[in-house]
């Protein structure tokens, strides 16, 4: 079971995916260190999407990447059923890392350019032995035409359908968990809903588990069931979607969400706004790392950092003084 502080995990037996205390950490030079990632748990039921928010630099990708071992993290725990893979080495590691799969924010230069879509789309089959009779089926469910598709070259298409080709290469792994680190923000909007409405159907057909990464809340909310909301490196809120934004307790989310046009969060002025720059995760506040640039900011946020507490079932959230209404 998870620890007292991770009280917000399910029973393992319930979950497929369970992270916890997650620490990543990077050289930031004259001997320092960035701590990007610090102390976040969450939890992924079969089946379920998380949404994980926050602004530039909170450690959105840092946290992608520790769950695949891109590197391994620094610290805490990432169980896939009954396999802990920060311990895993080797040919060990290589097997089940195929299980989880990643697709990123730029889909042209994620593709080697040199290659045909055939053979970007089956390159980990070859490294697995397996699957490569699955690349026009993949091919086909992402919405291309693996007879046209598949003798083509990534710049033969628009950022859309390399977007798919990215979504194919990942799918002919037969992956349980599909890591989306901002697979949309670097498309047209009118794009992105195509995007998003196919990993939806995606998700059906193939019985995907999803860790979805945005910076923008708007599309996180509309994709998942539940969202994590991190700042600077930690967990501010967590909750079920419709609860997040029906009744955003903690500041930073409730400032994302009125930013959101027509979210019909109607909040003071001073409320709405995100004052300033995050400031650097080398260096963080005392206390609650968001006090700087929070409107409810009092002498305890400086002293005392929030612990992640339950507001109700399922709805948890690290600050002093949340919304409760
Ligand atoms: N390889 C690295 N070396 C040093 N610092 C890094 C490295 N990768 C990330 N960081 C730092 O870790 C912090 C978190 O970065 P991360 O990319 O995880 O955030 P993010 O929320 O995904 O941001 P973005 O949306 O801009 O990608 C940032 O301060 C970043 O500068």
């Amino acid at each position: 079971m998870a620890g007292s502080g991770n009280a917000h995990l399910r029973p393992r037996d319930q979950v497929l995916l369970q992270v916890e205390d997650l620490v990543v950490e990077f050289p930031a030079g004259r001997g320092r260190t960035v701590r990007a990632v610090s102390g976040v748990s969450f939890d992924l039921a079969r089946g379920e999407t998380l949404g994980i928010v926050g602004e530039s630099g909170c450690g959105k990708s840092s946290t992608a990447r520790a769950l695949v071992q891109l590197p391994p993290p620094r610290g805490g725990s990432v169980r896939l059923d009954d396999v802990e893979l920060t311990t895993l080495r080797g040919e060990a590691l290589r097997r089940t890392r195929r299980r989880l799969q990643m697709i990123f924010q730029d889909p042209i230069s994620s593709l080697n350019p040199r290659r045909r879509v055939r053979d970007i789309v089956s390159e980990g089959t070859r490294v697995w032995g397996a699957g490569g009779d699955r690349v026009d089926e993949v091919l086909e469910a992402v919405g291309l035409d693996p007879a046209t598709a598949a003798v083509r070259r990534p710049h033969e298409f628009s950022g859309g359908q390399c977007q798919r080709i990215s979504i194919a290469r990942a799918l002919v792994l037969e992956p349980e968990v599909v890591i989306c680190d901002e697979p949309v923000s670097a498309l047209d909007v009118s794009v992105q809903a195509q995007i998003l409405g196919l990993l939806e159907d995606l998700k059906e057909r193939y019985r995907l588990t999803l860790v979805f990464i945005a910076h923008d809340l708007a599309v996180v909310k509309n994709v998942s069931d539940r969202i994590l909301v991190m700042y600077l490196g930690k967990m501010c809120e967590l909750a079920a979607s419709t609860e997040l934004i029906e009744r955003p307790a903690h500041p930073y989310t409730r400032a994302l969400l009125a930013s959101i046009p027509g979210s019909g969060l109607d909040l003071p002025p001073a409320d709405r706004l995100i004052k300033g720059e995050p400031p650097s995760p080398v260096d963080p506040p005392s206390g609650c790392r968001f006090r700087t640039r929070c409107p409810r900011a009092a002498s305890r946020c400086a002293e005392e950092e929030p612990e992640i507490r339950p507001l109700t079932g399922g709805h948890w959230v690290a600050c002093h003084f949340p919304e409760t209404a």
